[in-house]
């Protein structure tokens, strides 16, 4: 079967497209992990798929795989460029969209000089959101990694998030300490793990080392954990710019229970036909 996808790409977190409206398919695993495929493949972080919602209050239904073939709850680099590939294919006139994911619905808008602003909903603190074993909700926990102790924030965006403060994001041992606590026992379903610098109230740095895909250049759910995380410990403001590898995010706080918003780029890259 000869499969149309569009490539693109949040600050260099790369995707997939496929509008699963007009063609029907269904992917396994192992095929996922095969399109993923840098060398043999499309090459992507995430497969993202556009399909008819089941909600009668959605646009769309948006579900998300990552390079592993594993699907997840949700991905905010990913609702950004979801936002741009609707419009562009027409599939809607709409600036103001609600997508169902498996992580809740979204509210993505299209905002002026290529950003998308997307609606991420209530952050969840509570370790069985995630999850995560602990004896109680906490703003960090002790979290025990071979011989060390690091103190991290457990954060639900949908998806899971483990937050670790680094003097120095650049030096962090991402490629290292993130698939040891991305496959931590504490976390049963694994988790994402970002490695946040705080330069001052308004800014920090951050490496996310992803569940199911590896250090990527950026990660949507990534920075709004961050800022969870960050605006909880008391380091952060309400509004703040996170610098990843592939470019910045700004976030917008204002504390429990209230709504997270993140606003950034997204861009097609090219068009693409392959046989499955
Ligand atoms: N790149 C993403 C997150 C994708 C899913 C994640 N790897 C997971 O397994 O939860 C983003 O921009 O949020």
């Amino acid at each position: 079967m000869l499969l149309h996808f569009t490539k693109m790409h949040g600050l260099g977190n790369d995707f997939m497209m496929l509008d699963l409206i007009s063609q029907k398919v269904r992917l396994r695993p192992e095929q996922i992990r095969r399109l993923a495929d840098r060398h043999r493949g499309v090459g992507f972080d995430q497969l993202l798929t556009v399909e008819a919602p089941e909600r009668h209050d959605a646009d769309f239904k948006y579900r998300i795989f990552n390079a592993d073939g594993s699907e997840v709850e949700n991905c905010g680099n990913g609702a950004r460029c979801f936002a741009v590939f609707v419009h562009d294919r027409r599939l809607t006139h709409k600036k103001e969209l609600l997508v169902e994911t498996a992580g809740g619905l979204l509210g993505l808008k299209l905002a002026d000089q290529g950003q998308v602003s997307v609606d991420m909903g209530v952050p969840r603190l509570h370790p069985d959101a995630l999850p995560f074993l602990a004896q109680a909700q906490a703003t960090s926990y002790a979290l025990q990694v071979e011989q060390q102790t690091y103190d991290i924030g457990a954060v639900s965006m949908g998806n899971p998030h483990a937050v670790l403060r680094v003097e120095s994001a650049i030096q962090a041992p991402v490629e290292t300490l993130g698939p040891l606590i991305e496959q931590h026992a504490r976390f049963p379903k694994r988790v994402n793990v970002g490695f946040l610098e705080v330069l001052d109230r308004q800014s920090g740095r951050l490496r996310v080392y992803e569940r199911g895909a590896g250090e990527t250049q950026a990660c949507g759910t990534g920075a709004c954990a961050a800022m969870v995380y960050g605006r909880l410990r008391g380091w952060f403001d309400e509004q703040v710019t996170l610098q990843l590898p592939g470019g910045h995010l700004q976030i917008h706080w204002a504390g429990p229970d209230q709504h997270l918003t993140m606003t950034g780029p997204a861009q097609r890259v090219f068009e693409g036909q392959i046989y499955l």
